[in-house]
């Protein structure tokens, strides 16, 4: 056995805790980072890389087949085959060296193994030949060991092995039917992608699709996918579920509904993987979410183990915003403010502080990748409205504007903004329709920055672009006059 002495021990090599690597290390503290399966984590591997990667052809090709004389260019069906060499691609064939070399050009070390804290600032590694690494931390030990797929309670799921998102976006075979348990956002990412690949998809779903957006976000990719093909079921759950002998799962729904597929995908949320992690060693409890401060830092809630703020939890595993953006973010902070904790220089934990990560309350931008995208940032009515906001809400068409339509021969989509009256800034924004994605970022900056709506209006907007849209909000709250 070995032990070794770092400043900084970071446990999981997902995008989170390389950010935070890089920035303590940039900081001047020596880094070490444990990894047990991927440098790279989930996203690169099993979630946004491929995900978005086998649903772009099928993006591309509907987005030819709304232009008129374009559409005509398109002929025959998706190439399943190279959309998924193109995902291959994307993915590195599985492989991280590149990683590996990225993590030793900015000097940080790497150790491969399971993880596990063992008592205040320090770790033991197990690595895959079963050889043990204790390290040993001067100032923080971070824990960015992610999320894994939550697979519900119901008779039979787990024994089935269903696919979750790492099967589904790792497909290498796609099956002839695929069904799909829940009407979150992989489940309607999955449903996309798998309909453009001929595939019968069924999608079950207790409530309707992509709660917590705006209704008409769910409603409107709902009635694309029920077009393109699929079989939805909402309202309802999996009762039960078996394999036949000849591979085939049989599944019930809870009406009693007999179904039957080649897979079924379970796409029901996430669970912390913090199961095997020597959090009881610190007085935390195995399997949990790790509850975070505004510097990422782990709430002792009295804890003498925890003395000192030692222990940071960064990314998905504190379950404040699971998105591999927001996490990288959290991730710079939490950098940055161990090196600073480190060094004794000043800190800025306040609202928008550099070691803060106030955007995970007012500005949380997502991109659902469906056919039509769903892109969000800030606050629904719905939530404006629980937070006790005195908003004005501004509905508006995006199909009415130029630029929509000649991006597609009948666009179809619909903007939501969502007005502060007091502070008369915007607080929300919620974009559905096709190629909406890349529009978000103006209204993130908007909310973040607190662009006053007066200000707005000389933030003028090309023509003929579909954020043309922005002008079309602001008539509906009001042009401010000379008096205002
Ligand atoms: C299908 C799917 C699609 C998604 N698409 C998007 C998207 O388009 N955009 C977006 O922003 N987000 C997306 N997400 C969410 C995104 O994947 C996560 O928010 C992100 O991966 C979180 O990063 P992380 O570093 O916190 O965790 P992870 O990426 O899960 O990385 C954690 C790492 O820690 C390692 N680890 C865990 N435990 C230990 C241990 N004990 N010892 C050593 N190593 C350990 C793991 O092996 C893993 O490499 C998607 C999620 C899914 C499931
Ligand atoms: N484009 C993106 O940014 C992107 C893409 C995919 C995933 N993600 C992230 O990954 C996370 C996980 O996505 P997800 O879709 O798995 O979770 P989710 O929380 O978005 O959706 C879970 C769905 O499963 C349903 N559900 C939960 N338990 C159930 C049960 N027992 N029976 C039936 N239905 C049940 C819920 O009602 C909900 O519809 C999300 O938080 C999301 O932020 C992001």
């Amino acid at each position: 056995m070995t032990t070794r002495a770092y400043d900084l021990i970071i446990i999981g090599a997902g995008p989170v805790g390389e950010n935070v690597a890089d920035r303590a290390a940039s900081g001047g503290l020596s880094v070490v980072i444990v990894e047990a399966e991927l440098i790279g984590g989930e996203c690169s591997y099993w979630a946004c890389i491929p995900s978005k990667a086998i649903l772009r052809p099928g993006a591309a090709i509907a987005a030819a087949r709304r232009v008129g004389g374009a559409a005509e260019a398109v002929s025959g069906s998706i190439n399943v085959a190279a959309v998924l060499k193109r995902r291959d691609y994307w993915v590195s064939d599985w492989d991280d060296s590149g990683q590996v070399e990225w993590l030793q050009g900015v000097g940080v070390d790497l150790v491969r193994g399971h993880g596990r804290i063992t008592g205040p600032r320090t770790v033991s590694v197990t690595g895959p030949d079963g050889s043990i690494t204790s390290l040993v931390a001067h100032h923080a030990v971070v824990v960015s060991t992610g999320s894994a797929a939550l697979i519900p309670d119901v008779p039979g799921l787990a024994e089935i092995e269903p696919w979750t998102s790492r099967e589904a976006t790792g497909v290498q075979t796609v099956p002839k039917r695929l069904a799909i348990l829940g009407g979150g956002v992989v489940a309607a990412e999955m449903a996309t992608a798998y309909v453009s690949f001929g595939t019968e998809v069924t999608l079950i779903a207790r409530s309707g699709l992509l709660g917590g957006l705006e209704p008409f976000a769910g409603e409107a990719v709902l009635a694309a996918l029920r077009e393109a093909g699929a079989s939805v079921h909402l309202g309802r759950s999996i009762a039960s579920a078996s394999r036949t002998d000849a591979g085939e799962v049989e599944y019930t729904l809870d009406d009693g509904t007999a179904l039957v597929a080649d897979e079924l995908l379970v796409a029901t949320g996430r669970t912390p993987r913090s199961e095997d992690l020597g959090l009881e060693t610190v007085g935390l409890k195995p399997g949990s979410w790790l509850d975070v401060d505004e510097t990422l830092r782990v709430l002792t809630h009295g804890n003498p183990q925890l003395e000192g703020g030692w222990l940071y939890a960064v990314g998905d595993i504190n379950h404040r915003v699971l998105l591999t953006h927001q996490g990288k973010y959290q991730g710079r902070a939490a950098g940055d403010v161990i090196v600073a904790r480190a060094k004794g220089l000043a800190q800025d934990g306040g609202t928008w502080g550099v070691h803060a990560a106030t955007a995970d309350h007012r500005a949380v931008p997502s991109v659902v990748f469906s056919d039509p995208e769903v892109a969000s940032v800030g606050l629904t009515a719905d939530a404006a409205e629980e937070a006790g906001l005195r908003v004005k809400v501004l509905d508006y068409d995006l199909g009415a504007v130029s630029g929509s339509g000649l991006h597609a021969d009948g666009y179809a989509g619909q903007v939501r903004a969502i007005v502060d009256l007091d502070r008369e800034v915007l607080v929300g924004m919620t974009l559905v329709g096709a190629d909406v994605a890349e529009m978000l970022h103006a209204a993130t900056i908007a909310i973040v920055g607190e662009v006053p709506i007066a200000r707005l209006w000389h933030a003028v907007p090309a023509f003929p672009t579909m954020s043309e849209v922005w002008l079309r909000l602001l008539e509906a709250y009001g042009r401010p006059t000379a008096e205002d």
